[in-house]
């Protein structure tokens, strides 16, 4: 099976309530379809969020990075040879972490049907049901009191709550939700950035004495202070988990080293896709660090490649939060993955499973 051509499409999918974090508020899900094409007529689909606050993609540079540097290297190539595909992409060129992951799901996803097999088979197996949290965006505190309980109500055990704006009214925001959802469900914090490292020991610890039990705490600083992010590490119980501040697994090695974190934060969006998100995997597993996989604001295509992930790597993926598909208005994808609100599951379809995309807006080549 050889690599013909490569195209694009937009997919805009309404979310369901605006998604506030630290860093941005987004109405919709926008993101670049890739479709690998090939000589046996089968399709591999990837995609791909302009997260640009976070990755630095947008949509022009996740197109123009594959246009010009990632197909030029693939096209001709057999599909067979996963191992050189995945290297001539991360080789490509420097970042352009979504662009690359959009078309090494694209590869996969072509691998599996290849072989006639689920992804996750092929990447190792695993028990093909897991377990999504979901988000609750920052806002005021009855907002966020209320979204909260209509998640537990929705059957979401796990939470991930949105904090990092005003550090007093962080606080009030998580005891008020604490005192509303208090043995329903798990609470985890993610403060995108928006806290210092004083400012996030401080939340911490008072929370803490409060009597406040909260699973972890997300990325609560700089995404390039990972000397804050020690700091904070060293002072509170609460478990701190790195996201922004860890790409690949180089930046995994030295976060390691450092004792920077407890926890990593895999996502296909930022590794560059499913080879490296398998390294760090491994090699957290090897340090007994736990990771948590994650998404952006992505549609059931690439999370359906995370899922993937997380089935054949539950040895060190223990958390999961691949709610983009739950915070969408609706699913644009047939086949594939079954996101059933916090039930995940994998089907036994080749590959990804894709049958259909529907409303996807062609981009001219
Ligand atoms: C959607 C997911 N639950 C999430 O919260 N991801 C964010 C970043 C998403 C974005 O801004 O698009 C995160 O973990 O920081
Ligand atoms: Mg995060």
């Amino acid at each position: 099976m050889k690599i013909t051509d490569i195209t694009f499409g937009m997919l805009r999918v309404p979310l369901k309530t605006p998604f506030k974090t630290a860093l941005r508020t987004v109405n919709q899900v926008e993101d670049i379809v890739v479709m690998v094409h090939t000589d046996t007529g089968q399709i591999g689909y990837g995609e791909a969020p302009a997260t640009a606050v976070i990755t630095g993609d947008t949509h022009g540079s996740i197109v123009d990075a594959i246009r010009h540097y990632i197909s030029p290297r693939l096209i001709g190539q057999d599909i067979a040879n996963l191992n050189r595909l995945t290297h001539l992409i991360q080789g490509s060129m420097e970042k352009n972490s979504s662009a690359k992951a959009a078309v090494e799901i694209a590869i996969h996803d072509l691998w599996g049907q290849l072989y006639g097999a689920p992804l996750y088979k092929l990447l190792g197996g695993g028990d093909p049901v897991i377990t999504t949290d979901i988000t609750i965006s920052v806002d005021y505190i009855d907002k966020m009191v209320a979204d909260s309980v209509a998640a537990v109500e929705r059957g979401f055990e796990s939470l991930k709550i949105k904090v990092g704006k005003d550090i007093g009214v962080d606080i009030e925001r998580v005891k008020a939700i604490y005192a509303a959802v208090e043995g329903r469900a798990l609470l985890r914090l993610d403060a995108n950035q928006g806290w210092t490292a004083k400012q996030a020991v401080y939340a911490l610890q008072t929370l803490e004495e409060a009597g406040i039990k909260l699973e972890l705490v997300e990325q609560p600083v700089k995404a390039r202070d990972l000397e804050g992010m020690r700091y904070v590490t060293e002072r509170v119980h609460t478990p701190v988990m790195a996201d922004e501040s860890v790409f690949g697994p180089m930046e995994v090695i030295e976060l390691i080293r450092m004792r920077a974190a407890d926890i990593i934060n895999i996502k296909l969006m930022k590794t560059g896709g499913i080879s490296n998100a398998i390294k760090i995997a491994d090699i957290a597993a090897l340090h007994g660090i736990d990771c948590m996989i994650g998404c952006m604001l992505e549609t059931s295509i690439s999370v359906a490649a995370a899922v993937h992930v997380a089935v054949a790597r539950a040895d060190a993926i223990s958390k999961v939060d691949l709610d983009g598909p739950s915070l969408a208005q609706f699913n644009p994808v047939d086949g594939g993955v079954i996101f059933n609100e916090s039930e995940i599951s994998v089907t036994d379809a080749p590959g990804l499973g894709i049958r259909e995309i529907r409303g996807l807006e062609r981009i001219a080549a």
